[in-house]
């Protein structure tokens, strides 16, 4: 039933054999040829050189995974093209139409390249490296072995490293990502590499493939896809698909899956890889890593995608304090931010910062509304809420203000009149001071002139220019939904309030390409630091 069906080869590995040699040959440079030193060959020898390395590569992994037992439907095709400077980027496509249910993939969990996997699995134990930096020094040492390790002709498909943020220069972030919620990073969470599903592409909201983790003794799916019950929840928050066995977000794919299936006797497990929707042919096929607005997919997997329906921006509460303190005193500020926390309210919390999400549409997060109506009440009103909380602990049914407790503002068919009933006119021109502050930190360069400079960008030959610009394009146009929203008084609509529950969009690998890419970057810094050393192909 599965073939693997592309024809291309392996490609000879040219680099010394010396364990820990690997060499990461930056993207942005030309590729090192024997014959550099001499004479440069031609343009067009060299794309048609580029062109029989990419078919030998993937030749190799064809052949690679066929002795492995990963079995990929003659229906796929991994195309490879060279992308910008001499870089190798792939995707897959399908080469006949594709139905809903169609298994396109099987791929034995043995394969996958984990800490447990990996030769150096003993050194990686004895050191105690878990997660991504136990993998990235796995992937290090299989790519130090060249022909000799288990992945080598996977390996020899996989780009050095991704251009993720992580891997800029501290100029270039300041100088790029100033103002964007990309200027302070992260975390992240995972540990194992999945051959083949790795090459899927991603697309927001509209992915065609899904991963199902499948024990072949029990033939029944452990996925994303089972409980159906579960897969209906929009809304409920949680905004990360769920990838096939990487249950837990610190345990993600790890070895200690494959173990037991070994040594428990059961079957061993595999990945399927289920078409969900229909695919016409000739067309990408494509998964989905998570509900990601462009901040996140920038930073994990270094891409942009225009109207990204999951783009948020966020306010720190730090602005609102500067905001309160341009109008009232110190004391005024602090007194009605503890009122507000008396009344059970928060923040978004991420590391140290505290902050409000500003949603697509430009709608502040009620808090943020909550907290500035409570900052700009008449000092009379607020010893008068202050004495009632006081007394009781929390805010009667029958006060003044029972508009400000926080049940008025959940699942109440009041909701939307209760926050309408926020927006005063003090409120709404505080959320333009805050969207002003805030605009501020994109530095001098207005959005118009963004606009321009990413018009005039070239995403193949500039990337790291053209995804920062996007970046900060979708950040400031919910800046400028933000000022219509309070300029409108009352924005909050049917569609805003729709649009601002972040929907739960199928259920795609998530963990496996954030990996693929994460443990590139800190493989790529291993070895740097390490000064270690192979050539590649
Ligand atoms: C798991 S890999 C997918 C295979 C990859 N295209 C390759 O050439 O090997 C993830 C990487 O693919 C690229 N990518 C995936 N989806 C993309 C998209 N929608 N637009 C641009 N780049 C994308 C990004 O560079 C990302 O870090």
């Amino acid at each position: 039933m599965f073939q693997c069906s592309i024809s291309s080869g392996l490609l000879a590995h040219t680099g010394p054999t010396l364990p820990f040699k690997i060499n990461y040959p930056p993207k942005s440079q030309p590729p090192r040829h024997c014959f550099a030193a001499t004479i440069a060959p031609p343009l067009h020898h060299r794309s048609a050189m580029a062109a029989a390395s990419n078919d030998r590569r993937t030749r190799g992994f064809k052949r690679w995974m066929k002795f492995h037992g990963i079995e990929c439907s003659d229906a796929l095709l991994i195309s490879t093209e060279n992308s910008g400077a001499d870089d190798l980027s792939i995707s897959v496509k399908a080469l006949c139409d594709l139905k809903e249910g169609d298994v396109v993939a099987t791929i034995p969990k043995q394969s996958c390249l984990t800490v447990k996997t990996s030769a150096a699995s003993h050194l990686i134990e004895e050191a105690q490296l878990g997660g991504y930096l136990g993998l990235a020094v796995a992937l290090v040492y299989e790519k130090s072995l060249g022909p000799q390790s288990k992945w080598f002709q996977y390996l020899q498909i996989l780009p050095p490293f991704e251009p993720i943020p992580l891997l800029w220069s501290l100029p270039e972030i300041d100088s790029l990502l100033s103002g964007t919620e990309l200027h302070k990073i992260d975390e992240y969470h995972g540990s194992g590499m999945v051959p083949l599903a790795d090459l899927f592409n991603h697309k927001t909201a509209a992915e065609d493939v899904h991963f199902t983790s499948v024990s072949s003794s029990s033939e029944s799916d452990t996925d994303a896809e089972s409980g159906k019950e579960n897969a209906d929840d929009e809304g409920d928050g949680d905004d990360e698909p769920i990838a096939p066995d990487f249950h837990s977000e610190t345990e993600g794919f790890s070895g200690s899956d494959l173990e037991l299936s070994s040594v428990s006797g059961n079957e061993p497990t595999f990945l399927e890889m289920i078409i969900i929707k229909d695919v016409k042919a000739g067309v990408e096929v494509f998964n989905t890593y998570g509900s990601l607005g462009n901040a996140a997919l920038l930073h994990r997997y270094g891409f942009t995608e225009p109207d990204n329906p999951f783009d948020i921006l966020n306010i720190d509460l730090d602005i609102v304090v500067q905001w309160s303190l341009s109008l009232f005193s110190c004391r005024h500020g602090r007194r009605r931010l503890s009122l507000w926390r008396k009344m059970d309210y928060s923040g978004c919390f991420s590391q140290d910062s505290e902050y409000f999400e500003i949603s697509l549409d430009g709608e502040p997060q009620v808090e943020l509304l909550v907290l500035l109506y409570i900052m700009l009440l008449p000092e009379e009103e607020f010893l008068e809420l202050d004495l009632a909380l006081s007394a009781t602990g929390e805010v009667k049914e029958t006060s003044n203000f029972r508009l400000l407790k926080k049940e008025s503002f959940l699942s109440t068919k009041d909701s939307e009149v209760n926050k309408k009933l926020l927006l005063t006119q003090s409120v709404c021109r505080a959320l333009s001071s805050l969207a002003d502050a805030r605009e501020s930190f994109y530095g001098p360069n207005s959005l118009e002139e963004d606009i321009r400079s990413f018009n005039e960008c070239c995403r193949a030959t500039d990337p790291k220019l053209y995804h920062s610009l996007l970046l900060r394009i979708s950040e400031r146009r919910i800046i400028e939904k933000l000022r219509y929203f309070a300029a409108s008084g009352a924005g909050i609509s049917r569609t805003a309030s729709k649009t601002r529950k972040r929907k739960r969009v199928g259920r795609g690998n998530k963990m496996s390409p954030e990996i693929w890419v994460l443990v590139h970057a800190v493989a790529a810094v291993i070895s740097v630091i390490y000064g270690i050393q192979t050539e590649n192909a």
